[in-house]
């Protein structure tokens, strides 16, 4: 068998190489070069990059076998994230990875930029003994504003509190109290610019932060300022950083990042008061190693069908591991409902009850909706399409969960409302210490049948001999039953036949029974692929 492609598109580290281990077919490519990252992406499962790569919307278009795009780090600006939605792609990150180099890599350039680090060694290695050029200032009593106090931004902060700075922060999504536990003061982004001796910024790149720090930002700030950026280049618009720190508006600055990477004729390298580095945050060893282990496990879940904890255009979080055998059940109820409505509801209720509805039980809601259209569309159903497709198609999803249910079982059920009104219902437990998936109702009938490979539900009015007309023909036609159940509401009323056979029906012979027993409507669904 063929095994799944990985493109590795940027450098990864050798453990993340190791935990990929044999059972994948790993290619390499420069994802920088396009003329080379195009085509390489034909026949590919996963594509692994860094920041280097440009995932975007061509890309996942080059890509019809993709299945998950991992970044081997934080920033996910290079990443069409809702390209790859729409694509059915899911798309991972290594969260934390990172964060700790970027933020010690934060706290070098400002002691670079407070001391002239690399000025004077520059000058020094070029044989000239400079002291009074390269005389710098102490963080000692500084104030130090942090624009985003995020994951980086609260460990840059932890590190500069020995150095007995004042510490204030600019960020509207945090609660002044969770700042201030962190001896860091909320406050506007006017107050941080005109208070500031050190700004440092830790956003994310987005159309709100792009030229956030701006040229009538930088007229707002003490000349005696150092900026520093470690998060993405265009958060401070390098031109206006450059005149303001030509006409003295600004001391000196602190860059990792750039607009346009790689670079290498900024205007801001001419200026002496600058020092720089090429994206250099996450480049430690110890980053590389737990960017490159945390997606390759990522990588691996993904391509096994399994949900990943670190995807992030999937709905849900981690999945308990009492919440994991209802997976493929949801999957297939989504899919039994669709083979009985027939069509695609204006409703959707998936309901969970039992011990395990005291769990997040969201992903129970995908897994439903991707059986739901997994007979529906022609492209492949996954966690991260599914409920775009129920969006497009103006379907209301609600997720019920409740932690009664009868006999002490789990229980999930899809029910759905029709376009004529109609309501079409389908259920199955977990039951016992192996999790025996069961179908344990159908639109309202009670009945306990596993959910094989190949089942067939006929709804007809209760009277003698219709059981044999089924076994006639199925068997005429050198079908085997694996197993029948007969419910009805009352005797004489409406009834319901559920059978496994082990072999699909054919939807004319499907028409044939229906035709023969009076049937209000006949289903079958295959659920071997
Ligand atoms: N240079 C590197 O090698 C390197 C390494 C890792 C991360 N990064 C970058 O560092 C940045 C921060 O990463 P993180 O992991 O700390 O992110 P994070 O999401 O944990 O933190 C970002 C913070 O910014 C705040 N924020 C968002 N939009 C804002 C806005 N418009 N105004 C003010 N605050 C806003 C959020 O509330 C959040 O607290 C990202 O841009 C990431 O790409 C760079
Ligand atoms: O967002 C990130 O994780 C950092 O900017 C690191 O990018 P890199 O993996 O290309 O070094």
């Amino acid at each position: 068998m063929n095994k799944p492609v990985v493109l590795v598109a940027e450098e990864l580290s050798e453990a993340g190489l190791a935990v990929l281990g044999a059972d994948f077919d790993v290619r390499h490519v420069d994802g920088a070069d396009r003329a080379q990252f195009l085509p390489a992406l034909a026949g590919v499962d996963a594509l692994i990059v860094r920041s280097a790569t440009q995932v975007d919307a061509e890309a996942i278009a080059a890509a019809p076998k993709l299945r998950v795009v991992a970044r081997a780090g934080v920033g996910l600006d290079n990443v069409d994230v809702e390209a790859a939605t729409k694509a059915g792609v899911m798309v991972v990150n290594a969260p934390t990875s990172n964060i700790t180099s970027a933020a010690e890599h934060t706290v070098a350039l400002i002691l670079a930029s407070a001391r002239n680090v690399a000025q004077a060694h520059s000058a020094l290695k070029g044989g000239e003994w400079k002291r009074s050029k390269y005389t710098g200032v102490e963080l000692d009593e500084k104030v130090v504003a942090i624009l985003g106090l995020g994951k980086i931004g609260q460990l840059v902060a932890q590190r500069l509190q020995p150095f007995g700075v004042e510490l204030i922060a600019y960020d509207p999504y945090l609660q002044p109290a969770r700042a201030a536990q962190m001896g860091v003061r909320l406050v506007s982004l006017e107050e941080a610019l005109a208070e500031a001796d050190f700004i440092t910024v830790h956003l994310p790149k987005s159309k709100e932060t792009i030229g956030l720090i701006g040229d009538k930002e930088l007229r707002a700030v003490k000349p005696t300022v150092r900026l520093i950026n470690v998060a993405r280049g265009g958060i401070i618009d390098e031109n206006a950083l450059y005149s303001a720190i030509k006409e003295g508006r600004v001391a000196g600055a602190g860059i990792d990042v750039f607009p346009k990477e790689p670079v290498t004729d900024s205007p801001l390298f001419e200026l002496d008061q600058v020092v720089v580095t090429p994206h250099l945050g996450a480049s430690t060893h110890e980053a590389q190693e737990k960017a490159g282990t945390q997606v390759a496990r990522s990588v691996k879940l993904a391509l096994a069908g399994e949900f990943v904890p670190d995807a992030v255009n999937v709905q849900g979080g981690a999945v308990a591991e009492d919440v994991k055998p209802g997976l493929p059940l949801a999957e297939k109820l989504g899919r039994v409902f669709t083979a009985l409505a027939g069509e695609v509801a204006t409703r959707l209720d998936v309901e969970v009850r039992g011990e395990i509805a005291a769990h997040d039980v969201r992903v129970l809601e995908l897994a439903a909706l991707k059986g739901v259209f997994a007979d529906v569309v022609e492209d492949s159903v996954t966690y991260v399409n599914a409920p775009l497709l129920a969006k497009d198609r103006g379907v209301t999803v609600e997720l019920v969960t409740s932690p009664e249910s009868p006999d002490w079982r789990n229980v999930v059920t899809v029910r759905g409302v029709l376009a004529d009104g109609r309501t079409v219902s389908v259920s199955g437990t977990l039951s016992g210490p192996r999790q025996i998936t069961k179908i344990v109702e159908v639109n309202g009938y009670q009945m306990e049948i596993e959910p094989t490979d190949h089942l067939s539900f006929f709804a007809y009015s209760d009277r003698p001999g219709v059981v044999g007309i089924v076994g006639r023909i199925l068997g005429d036609h050198g079908i085997n039953i694996a197993s029948m159940q007969v419910s009805r509401d009352v005797k004489g009323g409406k009834a319901l036949i559920a059978l496994t056979v082990d072999t699909a029906i054919p939807a004319d012979v499907v028409d044939q029974i229906a035709g023969e027993i009076g049937a209000d409507s006949g289903r079958s669904v295959d659920l071997a692929d």
